[in-house]
């Protein structure tokens, strides 16, 4: 899954975009990206102007529940505010979506004049640390499909201005993490509300074995998920500063030892019949109802972020 197509054509994106808004909302600042049942994030915004993606020349459509699919445009903070695009409902490449599809709507946002950029997603925890409904400010990242050859931005280098090696040691602005944990501050929100980690990017679709997830926890990560990688690399290849939080929905099912067949097999041989072990998973189903009961926090938290930035803090 290389990136097949190296020079997109944004102007008929970008016409279509800036057709359906007003000239105020036409060049936002800031840009959110809604993970997993997180839409809700933008119900904060002022003078919404929602697009389909549908009417959007190179977007797709999003198939995965608790995703819309549509941009919401908006002002968000205090005063006249910020002007905001928000992705409601991302591409994930399990989809069948090209890598090039699933980082279009970032490469659109650059064109548009974003500079900051807030993607969130539901993970599974790897660290028994970091409980359900955390939310995890991430610092760092491991990219398995980065490692074997689904890089989002294998394919000739798309501009002088777009770096062939881009760096990736900052890839998680300082800054806006900085303001994240303000934010958190100001909120009053309690210390374990708020953890800070790595996320390792899998292609799903399938959730991760025991031994996959007992592998990406020993391999350094805290929290793992199926997007929001690709998103992170073509922002920084676009300039943006990025930030990711990472909404803790699920334990990655890693059971401390395997319950032995030939034991209970044993057990049985010897007259006593033993009872096949329910087996703990997880569902996306779940995954949505945490995404529900935190989407609150995660609204306070874009708010506030947005409001320090504004205030130069
Ligand atoms: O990362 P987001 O889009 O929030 O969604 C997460 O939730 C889905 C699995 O439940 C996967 O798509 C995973 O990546
Ligand atoms: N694994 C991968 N992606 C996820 C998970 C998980 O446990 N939870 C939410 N998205």
């Amino acid at each position: 899954m290389g990136n097949d197509d190296i020079s997109p054509n944004y102007v008929p994106t970008i016409a279509a975009i800036h057709a359906g808004l007003p000239k105020d909302l036409q060049n936002p600042q800031l840009g959110i990206i809604c993970g997993s049942g997180l839409s809700g994030l933008v119900e904060d915004l002022r003078d919404t102007v929602i697009i389909p993606y549908g009417t959007i020349p190179g977007f797709s459509n999003s198939t995965v529940p608790g995703h819309k699919s549509a941009l919401a445009f908006g002002r968000l903070g205090s005063g006249n505010g910020v002007p905001v695009v928000a992705m409601l409902g991302r591409f994930h490449p399990y989809e069948g979506h090209s890598m090039s599809s699933v980082v279009f709507p970032v490469r659109v946002m650059a064109q548009l004049g974003v500079k900051d950029l807030i993607i969130t997603n539901a993970a599974g925890s790897l660290n028994p640390s970091i409980p359900v409904g955390t939310i995890v400010i991430i610092h760092d990242h491991i990219a398995l499909p980065n490692l074997t050859g689904m890089n989002p931005l294998l394919g000739p280098q798309r501009s002088p201005n777009h770096l062939r090696f881009l760096p990736l040691s900052d890839a998680y602005s300082f800054e806006l993490r900085r303001l994240a944990f303000l934010a958190a501050n100001k909120l009053n929100l309690d210390d374990s509300a708020l953890a800070e980690g790595t996320y390792a990017w899998v292609s799903g679709p399938t959730y991760e074995t025991p031994a996959e997830g007992r592998f990406l926890r020993n391999a350094g990560a805290d929290v793992v998920g199926m997007s929001t990688i690709p998103e992170v690399l073509a922002g920084r290849e676009e300039g943006l500063n990025v930030m990711v939080m990472s909404l803790v929905t699920n334990f990655v099912v890693i059971p401390d030892q395997y319950r032995s067949i030939r034991a209970e097999v044993k057990a049985e041989l010897a007259g006593q019949r033993v009872e096949a072990p329910e087996v703990e998973v997880v569902s996306h189903a779940d995954v949505l109802t945490i995404g529900k009961e935190k989407a609150e926090v995660m609204k306070g938290l874009v708010g506030q972020i947005v409001e320090l930035r504004q205030l130069n803090v």
